[in-house]
């Protein structure tokens, strides 16, 4: 029986790696794998000529470089929704943090080890008006992308008792539909920042959102004193910006869970060592979503949040002998040329599956006999395809 290699790359929890069966041989140190599980470390992809699948569990896929991947007709999946609760807690906690002064004060109580009762009792009273804080509720939030992440934050604020912008160029409508109706949808940054107290970022690292937060087009749009707040990636906000904001009292306070040269040690800037997703129920949410991903990709050819391939999901029926799928660049006549192909050499078509995600086609033919290898090589061969796979049905008591 066909066993698939898979590589992990940092720890993933043990749920997911626990849900791999027989069929799979894991191993951290695999050098020639068809599968890697992976969270934040960067994966370079000229090492590994046969890889089908690399699974992030995690939602951002910064770390990998996806237009590549495509090319060589590897598909990328992450895990959204995964460890967005886990995030929206975060960003509260910490802005909590930072507008009551909780870490200065806990710094301050640990000063106080070695007086007695009485002393620490005169110092605390005398001295807990340094650390006068404020409070959320009343106050206005703008949130900055509307995906798994932003729309918890988004309804979160109004349990706070805020006001709550919202602001999203390319909403997507599961998303939307887990919005509060009570948030408004800004039109524009700067309809989002006007009011803003605290604004917090929740888009992409991509190349239209690299130094999003810059004074043009943003920061010249904040109220004086907004505290931003980025638990998103460090990169989308410039950071010479932010400092210069800070400097000028445009921004009152950064919180952020990218520390930086740059950032460390300034006295309103509250950094988190990357601790969003940090959270054992994420930590399993993220590894059992993407292990089931990577599976169900190499057994059957199936794909569920693909960030580079359609999602396409089917069971092949019981007289399916051989699944096939052509991945191909998205132009004109390939279903013709896949069919044909297959038409010639008299193999029968039980089940044909295509979709497009405007950039690449995806293919799936469930055939009702074997497929030749010298006819995956003459499709594989053909100008727009990037690959061609016969998928192992032994798993359903066929052998091909
Ligand atoms: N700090 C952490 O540990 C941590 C944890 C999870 C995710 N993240 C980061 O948060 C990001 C968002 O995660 P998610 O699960 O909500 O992803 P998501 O894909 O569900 O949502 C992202 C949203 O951002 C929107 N967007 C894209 N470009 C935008 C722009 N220019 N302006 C406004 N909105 C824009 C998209 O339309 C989408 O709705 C991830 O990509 C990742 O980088 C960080
Ligand atoms: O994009 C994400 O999911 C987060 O940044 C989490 O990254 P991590 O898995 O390395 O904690």
């Amino acid at each position: 029986m066909k066993q698939f290699k898979i590589k992990t790359i940092n720890a993933i929890a043990k749920e997911g790696i626990g849900l791999f069966d027989t069929r799979f041989l894991v191993d951290p140190s695999e050098t020639d794998p068809e599968g890697i599980v992976v969270r934040s470390s960067k994966v370079e992809l000229t090492q590994f000529p046969n890889l089908l699948a690399i699974a992030r569990a995690g939602a951002g896929v910064n770390n990998i470089p996806v237009e590549e991947a495509t090319e060589k007709g590897i598909c990328v999946f992450n895990t959204p929704g995964a460890n967005a609760n886990a995030v929206v807690e975060l960003v509260y906690t910490s802005l909590g943090i930072w507008l009551r002064n909780v870490e200065k004060s806990i710094e301050f109580c640990q000063g106080l080890t070695g007086m007695n009762d009485d002393e620490i009792n005169r110092e605390v009273e005398a001295r807990k008006k340094k650390f006068k804080g404020e409070e959320m509720a009343g106050k206005t939030m703008a949130v900055f992308g509307l995906g798994k992440i932003g729309v918890g934050v988004a309804n979160a604020g109004l349990h706070h008792g805020m006001r709550v912008f919202g602001f999203d160029p390319f909403p997507a409508l599961d998303n939307i539909h887990h919005l509060s109706p009570e948030v408004t949808l800004a039109r524009s940054r700067k309809e989002a920042l006007a009011q803003a107290d605290f604004i917090s970022i929740h888009m992409p690292l991509n190349k239209n959102t690299h130094g999003y937060v810059t004074e043009k087009d943003f920061l010249e749009f904040v109220k004086p004193g907004a505290v931003l707040i980025n638990y998103a990636r460090g990169p989308i906000v410039d950071e010479d910006a932010v400092l210069a904001a800070l400097a000028s009292d445009k921004l009152r306070g950064h919180v952020s869970d990218f520390p930086s040269v740059k950032f460390l040690g300034h006295d309103q800037i509250l950094v988190t060592p990357h601790l969003g997703a940090s959270t054992s129920e994420s930590e399993e949410n993220c590894a059992t979503m993407a292990v089931k991903e990577l599976k169900n990709y190499l057994e059957f050819g199936n794909i569920v949040h693909s960030v580079n391939f359609p999602n396409i999901e089917t069971i092949p029926t019981v007289d399916v002998h051989t699944r096939l799928t052509v991945i191909n660049r998205d132009q004109p006549g390939m279903i013709a040329m896949i069919s044909n192909i297959l038409g010639d050499k008299h193999i029968n078509i039980k089940n044909y599956t295509n979709k497009s995600n405007g950039t690449v086609g995806y293919n799936i033919i469930d055939c009702a006999g074997p497929v030749p290898v010298d006819v995956q090589e003459k499709i594989a061969e053909q100008e727009g395809v990037l690959r061609v796979r016969m998928i192992p049905l032994e798993i359903r008591g066929r052998q091909v």
